[in-house]
């Protein structure tokens, strides 16, 4: 082991004065809507164990071997369709949230609080954010995973980079992770009135479809709380909009692969529902804190496409809260209550 195994901060000052930060982390997105930046994005993505649980050898030669043959050409087609001047959906819709949330938590928190953006896949990583926000004195590092609801394969996933980065610092920050918010009052409150306003806005479709990022029911059998806390926000989102179970329904989305997936599928769903004279639905993704491929194009394109093919007349895409001010003045109050004690958001409180 080379004898410079853990990084430190060589010729600090100890008495740097102390800030706080706070790590969003995202899933990541691809470099650009091209065939080669989806496969170095997809083989890091889909390499993780967390993501594909399978005995690693055998997921190997099929990642290499088959998917990474003919996913990224027809990947790099799907971000195409929603590819902005700015760059991926998701990387724009997260920096602008971080950008927010770091001029909130500076007019509210007493000290000097850094907000910083990771993505789990591709750049900047998990490791290179937190080195740098180390470099500029943070001592206190708040986690915020941007998942309302726990997975192995998307919050678990952040921790183990988070751990990771962590076993190779030689003074790591003081460390709080937040590890969903798929039932925080104020969350709920904040989609039910963005669903509302829309409603306001452009009246109110025949029924109301909400859809969740899927996973194997496979995790969920082996103790993934991902289907409850899906549930549970569902159920949450439905009492506050005052809507029965015929006007509201859950489905998952974004299947991968054979082996099921949890159901309904949304793809079904839409179909049927067309089938059943269902004429306008709209859809809103409580899992997805930023519009990405997954909401603008799956649903707002595909879905869209399957709902009209099948006799609906429209489908109509509620967008997710991005940076709107309800969804930055949560996350604050959600960082702020997790981060409590810290003397960077909690004035008068003891170090
Ligand atoms: C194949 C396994 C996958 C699992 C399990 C999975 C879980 C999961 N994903 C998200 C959030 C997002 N996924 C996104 C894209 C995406 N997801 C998978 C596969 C799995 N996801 C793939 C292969 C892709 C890439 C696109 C494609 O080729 O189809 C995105 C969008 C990223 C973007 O750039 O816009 C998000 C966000 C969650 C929350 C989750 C578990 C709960
Ligand atoms: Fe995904
Ligand atoms: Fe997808």
């Amino acid at each position: 082991m080379p004898a410079h195994h853990y990084t430190g901060l060589a010729g600090q000052s100890y008495d740097q004065p102390a800030q706080a930060g706070v790590l969003l982390v995202n899933l990541g997105t691809p470099d650009a809507p091209t065939a080669p930046a989806l496969r170095s994005y997809l083989a890091e993505f889909l390499g993780d164990p967390r993501v594909i649980e399978y005995p690693r050898w055998l997921w190997w030669l099929i990642l290499h071997g088959v998917i990474l043959r003919h996913r990224p050409a027809r990947s790099a087609h799907a971000y195409a369709r929603v590819w902005t001047p700015e760059g991926s959906p998701l990387r724009v819709g997260s920096e602008k949230l971080a950008a927010a949330l770091q001029a909130r938590l500076s007019r509210s928190a007493p000290g000097p609080v850094r907000v910083g953006l990771a993505m789990r896949y591709g750049k900047p990583s998990v490791r290179e954010q937190i080195q740098q926000m180390q470099r500029a004195g943070v001592r206190r590092l708040l986690v915020l995973p941007l998942y309302p609801q726990y997975s192995g394969t998307s919050t678990g996933s952040v921790i183990d980079a988070v751990a990771d980065t962590f076993r190779q610092l030689r003074w790591p920050p003081e460390l709080r992770i937040i590890n969903g918010y798929y039932d925080d009052a104020g969350h709920i409150d904040a989609l039910a009135q963005s669903i509302e306003r829309w409603w306001a806005e452009h009246g109110r479709g025949d029924r109301l479809l909400l859809s969740f990022h899927g996973i194997p029911q496979r995790y969920v059998a082996a103790g993934d709380p991902y289907l409850h806390q899906c549930q549970a926000t569902g159920r949450l989102l439905r009492e506050r909009l005052g809507l029965d179970a015929s006007q509201l329904s859950m489905s998952f989305q974004s299947r991968v692969g054979r082996e099921p997936w949890l159901q309904p599928y949304t793809d079904e769903t839409v179909r049927r529902f067309a089938a059943e004279g269902v004429r306008r639905l709209d859809i809103a993704c409580p899992g997805f804190a930023v519009d990405c491929l997954e909401t603008l194009e799956e649903i707002a394109m595909q879905n869209a496409e399957f709902f009209t093919g099948a006799g609906g007349e429209a489908l109509r895409y509620i967008p997710a809260l991005n940076d709107s001010d309800a969804q930055v003045a949560n996350l604050a109050a959600l960082i702020q209550r997790h981060a409590h004690g810290w003397p960077e958001f909690t004035s008068g409180a003891a170090a």
